[in-house]
C-alpha cells in the first residue's frame, strides 16, 4: 500500500518491424502481422490460403530488398527511433518505468508489460498512432488484454486511443514543417500523406479517415495555409480491395499535369520514420512525381526523437501522474 500518487509505468507501442532485412526474417514478421484478424478482415480460411500460397511466397523477398535500402547500424529505423523516443520519455524522471514494445515481432508487448508490472502500480498504454484505427490501435489493446488475461493481479491499465487533437502534437508537426521551410524554402503544395486503410473499415465505423482529415486541417491552419496550398492523400495500399482515396501515388502523378511541380510531403500519422516513409514516400513516390514532370520533391521527416515530440507525448501522460496511489 502506498499513499500519494501511484507509481506510473508507460508502455509505448509501435507496429513492429523484422529483426533483419532478410526474406526469412521478413516472412516471420509478415506472417504474424498479416495473420492478425484486425489487420485483414476477410474470412479466415480464404485468407489463410492467400497468405500462405501467394503473399508469403512473393512479398518477403521484395520487402527484404526494400528494408535493406533503409537499414541502419542500429537495425530498422522504426526500432531505433522508437527506442530514442522511449529514452527521452524516461529522462523526464517522473515515471516509475518507460518501455517500448512492438505489436508484431520484438520486443513483445507481453515481455515489456511484465517488466513494467514489477516496477509500477498503474500502467498507461500509449500506441504511437495519433489517429485511431482498429487495425493498429485496436490490435494493440487486444494484445495487452491477452497478456492481462494470464495475470491474477491486474494493475490499473489505461489505454490512450488517439491523440490527433492534442494541441502539442499538432504544434510539434507544424513546427517541424516551419523549420524545414525556414531552411529550404516553401513548395507549391504541401501534401499530407497518411497510411491507407481498406475503405470498408471506415464504412463499418472506423474513425480513422475523419481523424486524418482533422489532423491535416488543423496543421494547415497552424501554418496559415489556405485550402489551395495543401492536399491530403493515403499511401501504402495493400491488396486488391478499394482503400481510402485519393491514393498518394495517383495524386503525385496528377500534380505536375496541373502545373504543380514543387511539392513537400509530410506524414503526420507516422510517429517515427519507417519503411513506409523512408522508402515508399521518400524514394519510390519521389521517382513517380519526378517521372510525371515534377521538378522538386521533398520529404519532411517524421517527429522521431525531436524534443517537441517527447514533450507532446509526456503531455498526454501527465494526467495519469496525478492519479491517487
Ligand atoms: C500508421 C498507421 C498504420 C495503419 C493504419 C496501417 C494499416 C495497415 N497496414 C497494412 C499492411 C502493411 N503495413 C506495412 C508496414 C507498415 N505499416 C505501418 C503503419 C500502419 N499500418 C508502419 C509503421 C509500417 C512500417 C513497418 C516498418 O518495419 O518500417 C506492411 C509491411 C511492409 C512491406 O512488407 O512492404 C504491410 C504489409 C494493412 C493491411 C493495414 C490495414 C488494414
Ligand atoms: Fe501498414
Ligand atoms: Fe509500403
Amino acid at each position: 500500500m502506498n499513499s500519494g500518487t501511484a507509481r506510473l509505468g508507460v508502455l509505448l507501442v509501435n507496429l513492429g518491424t523484422p529483426d533483419a532485412p532478410t526474406p526469412k526474417a521478413v516472412r516471420r514478421y509478415l506472417r504474424e502481422f498479416l495473420s492478425d484478424p484486425r489487420v485483414v478482415e476477410i474470412p479466415r480460411a480464404l485468407w489463410w490460403l492467400i497468405l500462405n500460397l501467394i503473399v508469403l511466397r512473393i512479398r518477403p523477398r521484395r520487402s527484404a530488398h526494400a528494408y535493406r535500402t533503409i537499414w541502419t547500424d542500429r537495425g530498422s529505423p522504426l526500432l531505433a527511433h522508437t527506442e530514442d523516443l522511449r529514452d527521452l520519455l524516461a529522462a523526464d524522471g517522473r515515471f516509475a518505468g518507460v518501455e517500448f514494445a512492438m505489436r508484431y515481432g520484438n520486443p513483445s508487448i507481453r515481455s515489456k508489460l511484465e517488466a513494467l508490472k514489477r516496477q509500477a502500480e498503474t500502467i498507461v498504454i500509449l500506441p504511437l498512432y495519433p489517429q485511431y484505427s482498429a487495425a493498429t490501435t485496436g490490435s494493440v489493446f487486444d494484445a495487452v488484454c491477452d497478456t492481462a488475461k494470464s495475470w491474477r493481479h491486474v494493475p490499473g491499465l489505461h489505454f490512450i486511443s488517439d491523440y490527433y487533437r492534442a494541441p502539442a502534437y499538432l504544434e510539434a508537426v507544424a513546427s517541424s514543417i516551419r523549420s524545414f521551410w525556414q531552411a529550404h524554402g516553401r513548395p507549391d503544395r504541401l501534401l499530407f500523406s497518411f497510411h491507407g486503410l481498406p475503405k470498408r473499415c471506415v464504412d463499418r465505423g472506423d474513425p480513422y479517415a475523419g481523424q486524418c482529415q482533422h489532423t491535416a486541417r488543423e496543421i494547415a491552419a497552424l501554418l496559415g495555409l489556405n485550402d489551395e496550398e495543401w492536399l491530403l492523400a493515403y499511401q501504402s495500399r495493400f491488396g486488391r480491395a478499394e482503400w481510402l482515396k485519393p491514393y498518394c501515388i495517383d495524386t503525385l502523378r496528377e500534380l505536375p499535369v496541373q502545373g504543380i511541380r514543387r511539392v513537400d510531403v509530410v506524414c503526420p500519422g507516422f510517429a517515427v520514420d519507417c519503411l513506409e516513409t523512408l522508402e515508399e514516400i521518400a524514394v519510390t513516390n519521389r521517382g513517380e512525381f519526378l517521372g510525371a514532370g515534377g521538378e522538386c520533391y521533398r520529404y519532411i521527416p517524421a517527429l522521431n526523437a525531436r524534443p517537441e515530440h517527447a514533450k507532446a507525448l509526456i503531455g498526454l501522460l501527465e494526467p495519469y501522474l496525478a492519479l491517487p496511489g
